[in-house]
């Protein structure tokens, strides 16, 4: 499609600004509505990033973010790949989380999400094609908004978390951003507060839940997957008790993914091989115990589960290194309210000759002993000083994953982590954290946040256009991270810096599609090539 005049203009994804040349100018018909200096991208980016850092809080610089996204995509990203580091926190977690708090009240533009009401179903297919007419969409985040990082149920208002993660996708591996659709499905919200404010922009009602729901959310895929034949589709943030269910459904048929349940696996695992590096021990010797066995905990058990298993451990021993703990305590084969992937890595109360006390987690600590500990438990705070200090009397380099999201919710804080294990500890954490002086060494923290890897994982499966992603694309991914960070330096992170997201999402990339061939999921037979020729660069 072309455009001209001031559609042009208006057009975020074929805007130039300033840059256009005196003869892009006439030809388009907007002579005379730029001020007449020509501009070069890097002096926009230069002009933008001098705006940017004149706002006092992430929030406002978000907010002109997200307006500069509006204007001109191209400046948008290549200003974000020049400030990567210092961009993620800004355009995703931890600040996203203040926005969809507050998307109804700060709302000004729909940044070309779709929104999919329960209630007018039979207008799903136009919305798609509003939203995407002339554009070969091969991506779509999708989220119903139910569980927001660890902030909850947030309804439509999660449409944020599908914008931001797009966003992601192409600064950390470049997807093409006229490919991609943020959806939100609105199916109602058990927000109260949300349910009580007037200017709330979704369904006023309960969540529909059970089989309309599920209809619901099938009429979405079939529909998408009919429009889009070739596109990847990413899940994020469904209920616990919907997350698993819809991935199983589908996964096996058409090019899809989890992000809380597979992404979360993934880099939690890359993160646990960049610790067993340092230490110089072996996955199959350690002890895990995941706190908070929902939709994360579960997926990243499975994941390390199943690595235990490659490496070598029948089933059955591989089983006996977990322990979950949840909200009941410790998981026993007989606990109320197990969901179906908790339930293999349950335990059996005659192991214990005090089962019945296992209900909070320093009790469990104490009995258990691991030697890994990963959060993801939406409980600030939890991983306390005794429960740290009892975890590193028995073993030499504790690996303490914080994982709950926002910033507010981490189990613990790295530097606290650090000081209480006397620098032994081997830490990542889901949101960024500042490298931390401890005794005279530099401690750089390892993130720990899927955005390390899916934009890699989604780029590579799209690049071959694979058919399925299979458990052997994801292991790839995993350990693809490995090998970036020098081992050796002492303080040294478990995984790789987020300010070389770029390259090493390429290296994601480039291993998931070669894995794709591999396993004959695809006809595409040189995997570099096909993910440089994939590719998008912010340039006019
Ligand atoms: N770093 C990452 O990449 C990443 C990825 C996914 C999720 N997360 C974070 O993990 C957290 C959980 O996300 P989720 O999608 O699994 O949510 P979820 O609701 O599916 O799971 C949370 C689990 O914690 C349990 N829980 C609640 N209170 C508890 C308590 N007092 N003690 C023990 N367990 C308790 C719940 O019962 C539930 O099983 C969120 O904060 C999210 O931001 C981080
Ligand atoms: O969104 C994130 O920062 C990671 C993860 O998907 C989460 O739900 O917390
Ligand atoms: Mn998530």
């Amino acid at each position: 499609m072309k455009y001209e005049g001031l559609d042009l203009l208006n057009n975020h994804f074929f805007n130039k600004g300033t840059a256009f040349t005196k003869e892009e100018r006439k030809e388009n018909h907007i002579e005379g509505l730029l001020p007449p200096f020509v501009q070069t991208l890097d002096q926009q980016v230069e002009q933008a990033y001098e705006n940017y850092s004149k706002k006092a809080t992430f929030l406002d610089k978000r907010m002109y973010l997200m307006d500069l996204f509006n204007e001109n995509v191209t400046l948008f990203y290549k200003l974000f790949s020049e400030h990567v580091n210092e961009f993620m926190p800004v355009v995703y977690d931890p600040t996203i989380a203040d926005t969809i708090e507050n998307y109804s009240h700060f709302f000004l533009d729909p940044q070309n999400a779709v929104y999919l009401s329960i209630d007018d179903q039979d207008e799903l297919e136009a919305s798609l094609k509003n939203a995407t007419k002339g554009r070969d969409i091969k991506l779509i985040v999708v989220t119903d908004g139910e569980g927001i990082l660890g902030i909850g149920d947030w309804g439509v208002q999660g449409v944020d978390i599908s914008v931001g993660k797009l966003m992601v996708y192409t600064a950390a591996a470049g997807v093409d951003p006229k490919s991609v659709l943020p959806v939100v499905l609105d199916v109602g919200t058990n927000n109260k507060e949300l349910l009580a404010d007037d200017l709330y922009m979704g369904n006023h009602h309960q969540r529909v839940t059970g089989d309309k729901y599920y209809a619901f959310v099938d009429k979405f895929v079939q529909t998408a997957e009919n429009l889009f034949p070739d596109m990847y589709l990413h899940f994020e943030d469904f209920g616990r008790s919907n997350a698993a269910n819809i991935l199983n459904k589908y996964k096996d048929d058409i090019l899809t993914f989890n992000d809380d349940i597979q992404g979360t696996g993934i880099i939690t695992l890359a993160g646990i091989l960049g610790a067993l590096n340092i230490s110089k021990q072996k996955l199959t010797d350690q002890v895990y115990l995941s706190f908070g066995a929902g939709t994360a905990g579960a997926g990243i058990t499975k994941r390390i589960f199943d690595a235990m298993v490659e490496e070598g451990l029948s089933e059955e021993e591989a089983k006996k290194h977990f322990y979950l703990v949840d909200k009941q305590g410790l998981l026993f084969d007989d606990t109320e309210g197990l969901t179906p992937e908790q339930k293999p890595f349950t335990r059996q109360r005659s192991e214990f000759a005090n089962a019945d006390e296992l209900t909070n987690l320093e009790a469990v600590v104490k009995a258990v002993h691991p030697t890994i500990m990963v959060g993801t438990s939406t409980q600030p705070g939890t991983f306390t000083e005794p429960i740290i200090k009892e975890m590193a009397a028995h073993t030499e380099r504790p690996i303490i994953f914080p994982l709950s999201n926002p910033t507010k919710l981490a189990e613990a804080k790295a530097e606290d982590l650090l000081k209480w294990t006397d620098g032994k500890a081997l830490i990542a954490t889901g949101i960024p954290v500042d490298p931390i002086e401890y005794n005279g060494v530099t401690y750089n923290i390892g993130q720990a946040n899927n955005a390390l890897v899916y934009p890699g994982l989604g780029l590579g499966s799209l690049a071959v256009n694979a058919k399925v992603l299979s458990d052997g694309m994801i292991n790839k991914a995993a350990h693809s991270l490995g090998g970036i960070v020098d081992a050796t330096q002492p303080g040294a992170a478990v995984l790789p810096p987020v300010s070389k997201l770029d390259k090493f999402s390429i290296t994601v990339a480039e291993g998931v599609a070669q894995q794709a061939i591999d396993e004959k999921l695809t006809s595409a037979t040189d995997a570099k090539k096909a993910v440089e020729d994939a590719k998008w660069e912010p340039k006019y």
